[in-house]
């Protein structure tokens, strides 16, 4: 068993980059792992491992209260609760409670098997919880796993809310009850925020539900995982990959590097930071120069910045950090940057993005699109998809040139994208991130928790860094400009590999920080 998040320093399972697994993927190795095996074997590795992870979490609790729904995670709860049962059995005021949720006549048979060893064991099944709201010092949720794949109403939704309003620890087994495996959808009208401390335990595989959309929210503290002693075979390609921890930007190695110079780190121009006209004082200049200070602050050897709106006044320098080079866009674009710096576009770039980004697409190999490039080009990429061969289409052509485009889409653009809407992107983000991939034969960072980073070939990667604190203005820029500095570092031949190490590192940033306020994209910095 291995805490999966949050990342250890250091830790064994650190530098592991973990299949991620779809419900049906997880059936067919859960098929082919128990036809090797004696009949219940892996429900009984199963309950062990929950039981054995109950006690790790919670060694003093005493009065442990199971919930159970009528299938197989069901099953792993019962046999949890026999082994809890036993274990606790002749300690004063120590109690094991099940409340089924629902007939356990027509349980599965391994369930089924789980229910009688319960039952054996003497566990006390309820009917509900009684009063106080506090029924127990330790809940296990083991209402649905894998099998839910649609709203929940009645009885058990009832069950559910109160279940995840508890203040209670509660352990989930597999996915708090309620998760979708494959999408991390919630399926419940309550929310997705625990009302207590809370970690889960994924069985057999580790499930991309639980770790992008809301999987994460519901998941808790930690994600542990116990592979019950099974070895996917080659066969059973995962979905999804969880990202390794970033060792990037490898402040050692470029340390190590003394035959080097600001021009072998490569250089990354930032097109966008609208500054203010005399007619609609509207300025977002501060957004690409945020981009432009991560790119510096992550190694890029020179950062430029191209700002748009000509009728404005230029700022002499940024102040915070001199080292970036401050020009207009139009300068950029009458100079060879395009062509030679890794092109970060659309950090604040305002309406003003639209004159630009023709010319970025055309010139561009090495091309990031954030933001406003992403608003610039809406209706544009759909269309390519419509038609992609059409004479011109930039898509067509930065594909054929074998040119890096990457897009890094938050739902909302990416549902415009798409067209779909924010629902419908967040409802499965790894479906939409590939097929936003697949349409513009770019790669695709879909920010959120947990960002999917999808190329268009290849298992999507799944960030595992980051935390609430990246929910603030300025943050994207941020990500954009470590974007633009990983791909101007000259190794990043595995593309996705190399921007799941700058989206890593992002998400590590507010985990260094310790402040007793919320960081802002600027503190990210420092
Ligand atoms: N069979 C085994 O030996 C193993 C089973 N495992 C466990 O088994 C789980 C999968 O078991 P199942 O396939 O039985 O699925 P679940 O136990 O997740 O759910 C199936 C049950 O939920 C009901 N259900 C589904 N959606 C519902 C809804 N919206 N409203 C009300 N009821 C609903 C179904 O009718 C069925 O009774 C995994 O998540 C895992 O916890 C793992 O421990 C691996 C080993």
């Amino acid at each position: 068993m291995e805490r999966i998040v949050p990342i250890g320093n250091g830790t064994k399972g650190a530098a592991r980059r973990w299949p991620l697994y779809g419900s049906a993927a997880s059936r067919a190795i859960e098929r082919q792992a128990a036809e090797g095996l004696p009949p219940h074997a892996l429900m009984q590795r199963a309950g062990q491992a929950v039981a054995r992870l109950a006690r790790a979490w919670r060694p003093h609790a005493r009065r442990v209260l199971v919930v159970t729904g009528g299938g197989n995670n069901g099953g792993d709860g019962w046999l949890a609760a026999a082994l809890l049962q036993r274990h606790l059995r002749g300690i004063p005021g120590a109690s094991v409670q099940v409340w089924p949720l629902g007939p356990t006549a027509r349980m599965p048979d391994d369930a089924r098997w789980a229910w009688a060893e319960a039952r054996a064991a003497g566990v006390d099944v309820i009917e509900a919880p009684t009063p106080p709201a506090t029924p127990a010092d330790l809940i296990i949720d083991a209402v649905f796993g894998l099998g839910l794949s649609r709203p929940v109403d009645g009885p058990a939704r009832d069950a559910l809310r109160w279940l995840h309003g508890c203040p209670v620890p509660t352990l989930c087994v597999d996915l708090a009850s309620g998760l979708d495996a494959d999408t991390g959808h919630w399926w419940i009208d309550a929310p997705p925020q625990p009302g207590g401390p809370r970690i889960t335990l994924s069985l057999l595989t580790l499930k991309s539900g639980l770790f992008t959309g809301l999987g994460r929210a519901c998941a808790g503290e930690a994600i542990w995982f116990d592979d019950l002693g099974v070895a996917p075979a080659p066969q059973h390609a995962p979905d999804a990959w969880l990202a390794t921890p970033s060792r990037w930007p490898d402040v050692p190695a470029l340390r190590r590097a003394h035959a080097s110079h600001k021009g072998s780190r490569g250089d990354v121009v930032v097109v966008g930071g609208q500054l203010p006209s005399a007619s609609d004082g509207v300025g977002m200049a501060g957004a690409a120069v945020l981009a432009a200070r991560a790119a510096l602050r992550a190694g890029a050897g020179r950062v430029y910045v191209g700002l748009l709106n000509g009728e404005a006044t230029l700022p002499p320098w940024d102040g915070g950090q001199p080292a970036l080079m401050l020009r207009t866009a139009q300068a950029v674009l009458a100079s060879a940057l395009p062509e030679q710096a890794v092109v970060v576009a659309g950090c604040g770039g305002g309406a003003s993005m639209a004159e630009v980004l023709p010319a970025l697409l055309a010139r561009a190999p090495r091309l990031v699109l954030d933001a406003d490039a992403l608003n610039a080009l809406g209706p544009a990429a759909r269309e390519g998809a419509r038609s992609p061969a059409a004479p011109g289409d930039p898509w067509a052509l930065r594909r054929a040139a074998g040119w890096r485009t990457v897009l890094t889409p938050h739902p909302l653009e990416a549902a415009r994208l798409l067209g779909t809407d924010v629902a419908g992107v967040q409802a499965d983000r790894l479906g939409a991130a590939r097929a936003l991939a697949h349409r513009l034969g770019a790669t695709i960072v879909l920010k959120g928790s947990g960002t999917v980073i999808a190329a268009p070939d290849g298992a999507p990667i799944v960030n595992a860094s980051g935390d609430g604190l990246l929910a603030s203005a300025g943050t994207g820029d941020v990500l954009a400009g470590l974007i633009g500095a990983r791909l101007a570092h000259g190794d990043a031949n595995d593309l996705p590999a190399a921007i799941a190490e700058a989206v890593a590192a992002h998400g590590g940033l507010t985990q260094r920080w310790t402040g007793a306020w919320p960081p802002t994209a600027t503190d990210l910095l420092d």
